[in-house]
Formats: C-alpha cells, structure tokens, sequence
C-alpha cells in the first residue's frame, strides 16, 4: 500500500459534519485544522454543507431533486428551484469563505468549479427526468456533488488561509477496487460488507498520496455502492468514509468534530442532567449508536475497532474540550499490534493526564478501582418501534416457526431489534425500514398463528461495560420504572451483557430515561453541572 509522506509526521482524520461546516467553516479552518497540523498530517473529512439543520441540508435538498426527477408529475422548474437553491447557497459559502481581497482569483476559480458542478447535476437530473428513472449509480453521482461543494469550499477556505490544500473526490474509488460488472459487486458486498469496505483503502490511500503535502479534503462520500450508498449505508455515510480513511493512513486518531461535546450519559437534548463520558468502549459505542444515541453512523465502529484506531468526539464549538474517546476493544488491539491507544497530543488546556488515564483504565478492563462506582454508562432511547406478539397455531417446529417470522419480517422491510420467546409466543421489537408494510407482514405471520401488533413503541437501552457480572442491576433498572409506575411490554439482556433493553410506550420514553438515569446511574435530576455542554470529562 502507498502512504503518503511516510517519512513524516504521523496521520490524524478530522472529519467535520454538515451543520458544523455550514455554519462554523471559518471556525474550523481557524482553530482545529491549524493547530493539529503543527504536530501531525491531517486529513479533512467533509460532509455535505447543511446552513442550519440536517433535515434543510445539502442532501436533504438532493434527495428532494433524486425524487422529483423520478415523479412524473414533477414540472422541471421545480427541479431547476432545488438545484438552484444549491447553487446559490454554495455561492454564498464561498464568498463567506474567502473574504480577503488579495485572494480574488482564488474565489472567481471556485465560483467557476461550483457553477460547472451545478450544471452538471442539472444535466443529469434532467436526463433522469426524461427516462423517467435513475440508476442507483446515476442517484449516488447526484448525492456526490454535495461533499464534492463542501470539499471545494473548505479547501478555498484552508487555501484562503495560507494552508495549502487540496479537494480529494472519491467518487468512483468503488470501481476502481473492484470494477463495474454490479452483480459481481454486489456479491462481493452482499457476502463480507465490512471486508468489502476495507478494500476501498487502498485506493483512498492513492489519492491522498496524490495531493503531495497539500491538506487533503476528502468527500465524505465513497462512491457507487450497490444498492446506492444511501440504502447500503444510510445517512450519516461521512463517519464510516472517515473512518475507512483512518484505516487507509494508518491514523493515529480519527477525531469526528461534532456540535456536541462528545457521548453524554443521556441525550442532553432532552435529559438536563446528562454527563459527559471521558471514555466509551467500542462495544459500548455500538449498542449505544444502534439504540438510538446516534452519535456516529454505527458501520464506522467496526472499521475503527478492526484497524485497532481510537476514535474521539470532539465539538467545534469548543475545540478545546476533551470529548470522548471511543477507544478499540483490546482484542483487536491485542491482535493489530497496537499496545493501547495512544493519546493525541490535544490542544493546550486538555485534561491529557485524565484521559490518557482514563484510557488507559477502560483499554485494560480495569473497573475494579474504587473511584468508578459499579453503574451503566449510558441510557438511550430508540423510536418509531412496533411491538409484534405471535401466538404460534402449532403447526410449526418452533425453528421453522422462528425462520418464516424472520423471513416475513425481512421481506416487508422491518428489523428485529429485541426478541423474547415463550413455549408458544413469540415477542418481538421491530423497527420499520423506508418501504415496510406492516400489514402485510401481520397478513403473512397470520398464517403460523395469532398476531397482535403494537404501534408508537420506544425501545429503552441500558448500556455499560461495568454491568458484567453486576449482580442486581436489572432489579434495580425495573425497581426504578415501577416506582415510576412505567409499563414494560418487552424485555431482552444481551448475549454482550452490556446492553439492558426494555419497550415501553413512546409517550412513556422519556419519563423511564430519566427514572433510569436518576436511579440506577445516580446521576441527581438536578445537577450542579445541570446541561453542560461544554464541561470535560467527569470522570477526575
Ligand atoms: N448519548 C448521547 N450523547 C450525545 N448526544 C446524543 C446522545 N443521544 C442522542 N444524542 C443527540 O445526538 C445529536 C448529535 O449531535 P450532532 O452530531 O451535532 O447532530 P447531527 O446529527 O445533526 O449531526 C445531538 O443533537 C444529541 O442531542
Ligand atoms: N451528507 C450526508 C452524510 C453525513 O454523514 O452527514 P453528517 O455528517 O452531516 O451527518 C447526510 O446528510 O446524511
């Protein structure tokens, strides 16, 4: 494999979400790039720009345009308004971006690339339009240009800053690894999707020797998948590109800056008294993400973890706060060669000495010493979920039986999330995917026996390394919900036995979160830190 300047410094990712670098470039180019850049190579890792929420994002926008261009009721100056609308808030973002008046060329260059992009979409948008269908690799090209306009946009504004930099495109990186023959790639996808994802590697690590010192800013986008990356993936698809780009230069960190100040014992959205975590395990990070504390997309866990890289959550906003470490188990430490993570030297004023403590601690399964009181790490809430009880008619050997739930299930587009079974029934936790049907999947399950099907349903998740072995903590966890006098309708331990999960009505969810992380994780409803966002670890 190619790396790039390998007598030189070592390799850190930053990856930067779309809000934050919609509405905090200069902040970012400013402070962390620069900095980090004294004593490491960095690679910039770019979602597409969101001005202000994710749902009013870049993507969101192309989605919209992917949709009207397949509709055929759609009129083409509605599609020619959305591309429009990317046009001129890209505009706008780079003349926000290069201000200083030395550097006119610099911003007349980047105005010619986004028009050229903008028209491009709009060329291909229009084709789809009169087919009357786009390809999935005709979608993916679509959803590209959005972290292709933020990639231009951030190196301008590193470049605007005397910081040479230079826009990386993985647009056809997947192709490039394993050709373009769709049934062989999605074969190849379909029998190892991890395996298949590290494979892009190399051809990433090209790329990036390519820019010769320069910054690399790297879409946060990987190309055609099968399927389109959109449905292999899903959003969020940035953190695993910058996590396969930390596997490809061999990081020594992968930071994701968020604007959160990393993994909180509770949504800090909605739990006032949620504490921030110095440190997660990777096990723990993935039930936690799973659940519904999605912090990071969960695909990028297992990427990190198998090239043994320490992952941190850091906040733009506060670029000097620790955030939290999602460090590899020590398995694949132990099996990369990699003794422990190594701490990145922080910006000034972190608590280096507390977390590389701290990491060192958690790495080595060290949860016996006295100033870690024995109580989960986190609680987390997943919703949408539908509750599915089939009372089995007998006609079945209860494998089969739990074969053709399964299948029914898969086919109507709806994942198991929680089970629990008895003799003859059968409970289980669902989450409906894009293009489920609920009542056809109850039509077909009517046939192995009765089915009742409980909609508005959360899942609650109880998670933490430390209740292995914990004697006590599920009576504890139910002790807490019936004080509280929550209805459980499901409940499920892990074979990880890191992960507690319980359904309770979604109108319940927030009242067993907050019972839950009074309760059982002592953390007082009323903390002196009460929402702070910005404080560091609370661990020392
Ligand atoms: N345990 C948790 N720790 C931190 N954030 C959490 C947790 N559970 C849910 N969240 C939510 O995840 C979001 C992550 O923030 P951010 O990445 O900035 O948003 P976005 O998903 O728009 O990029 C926050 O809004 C936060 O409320
Ligand atoms: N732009 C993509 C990919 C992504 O990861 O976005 P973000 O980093 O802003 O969550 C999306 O909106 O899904």
């Amino acid at each position: 494999m190619v790396m790039p300047n390998p007598d030189t410094k070592p390799w850190i990712v930053q990856k930067y979400g779309g809000t934050s670098i919609g509405k905090l470039l200069n902040n970012i180019t400013s402070t962390p790039i620069p900095e980090y850049l004294q004593g490491y190579n960095v690679a910039v890792v770019c979602s597409a720009r969101s001005g202000t929420s994710k749902s009013k994002g870049t993507t969101s926008l192309l989605l919209d345009a992917i949709r009207l261009a397949t509709t055929s009721e759609t009129d083409t100056n509605e599609l020619d308004a959305v591309i429009d609308i990317i046009k001129e808030e890209h505009l706008i973002a780079a003349r926000q971006a290069i201000e200083d008046k030395n550097e006119v060329e610099v911003l007349e260059n980047l105005e010619l690339v986004i028009k050229k992009d903008c028209e491009h979409l709009r060329s291909f948008l229009k084709a789809s339009w009169t087919l009357g269908e786009i390809s999935e690799r005709t979608q993916d090209r679509v959803l590209a240009v959005g972290e292709t306009l933020s990639c231009r946009i951030m190196a301008g504004s590193l470049r605007s800053k005397g910081i040479p930099a230079e826009a990386v495109i993985l647009d056809d990186i997947v192709q490039e690894a394993y050709g373009r023959n769709h049934r062989e790639l999605m074969r190849a996808y379909k029998s190892h999707p991890s395996g298949f994802l590290r494979g892009l590697t190399d051809a990433i690590c090209q790329k990036v020797a390519n820019c010769s010192g320069s910054v690399p800013v790297i879409t946060g986008f990987f190309g055609s998948m099968p399927d389109s990356l959109i449905y292999s993936v899903g959003r969020g698809y940035s953190d695993l590109c910058a996590a396969l780009c930390a596997v490809a230069l061999d990081a020594e960190e992968l930071q994701i800056w968020k604007e959160v100040d990393g993994m909180f014992t509770a949504d800090p959205r909605k739990i006032k008294s949620a504490r921030l975590l110095a440190t997660v395990t990777s096990e723990e990070a993935a039930e936690l993400t799973y659940y519904g504390s999605e912090v990071i997309h969960p695909l990028t866990i297992d990427q990190i973890n198998t090239a043994a890289i320490p992952l941190r959550l850091k906040n733009v906003m506060n670029p000097k706060g620790s955030g939290t470490i999602i460090y590899p188990s020590s398995s694949s430490l132990s099996s990369s060669g990699r003794n422990s993570p190594t701490p990145i030297q922080p910006l000034p004023n972190t608590n280096l000495k507390g977390l590389a403590k701290a990491s060192f601690m958690a790495a080595n399964g060290y949860y016996g010493d006295s100033q870690y009181r024995r109580s989960p790490t986190a609680v987390t809430v997943k919703e949408g979920i539908t509750v599915l009880n089939v009372r089995s008619n007998g006609t079945s050997r209860p494998h089969t039986f739990l074969a053709r739930v399964g299948e029914a299930l898969e086919q109507h587009d709806m994942t198991i999330d929680l089970i629990s079974s008895s003799q003859q029934m059968l409970s289980l936790a669902v989450c409906p995917g894009k293009n489920h049907d609920l009542e056809k999947a109850v039509e077909e399950l009517s046939e192995l026996g009765i089915v009742t099907a409980v909609r508005h349903m959360s899942i609650v998740s109880v998670v933490g390394h430390k209740m292995r072995n914990m004697v006590g903590i599920s009576a504890e966890i139910f002790q807490a919900l019936a004080s509280a006098r929550v209805n459980i309708y499901l409940i499920s331990q892990g074979a990880s036995e890191i992960n507690i999960s319980f359904v309770v009505k979604a109108q319940d969810a927030l009242l067993a979160t907050e019972v839950v992380h009074t309760n059982v994780m002592r953390i007082p409803l009323h903390s002196e830190q009460e929402n702070s966002f910005s404080r560091g670890p609370w661990l020392y």
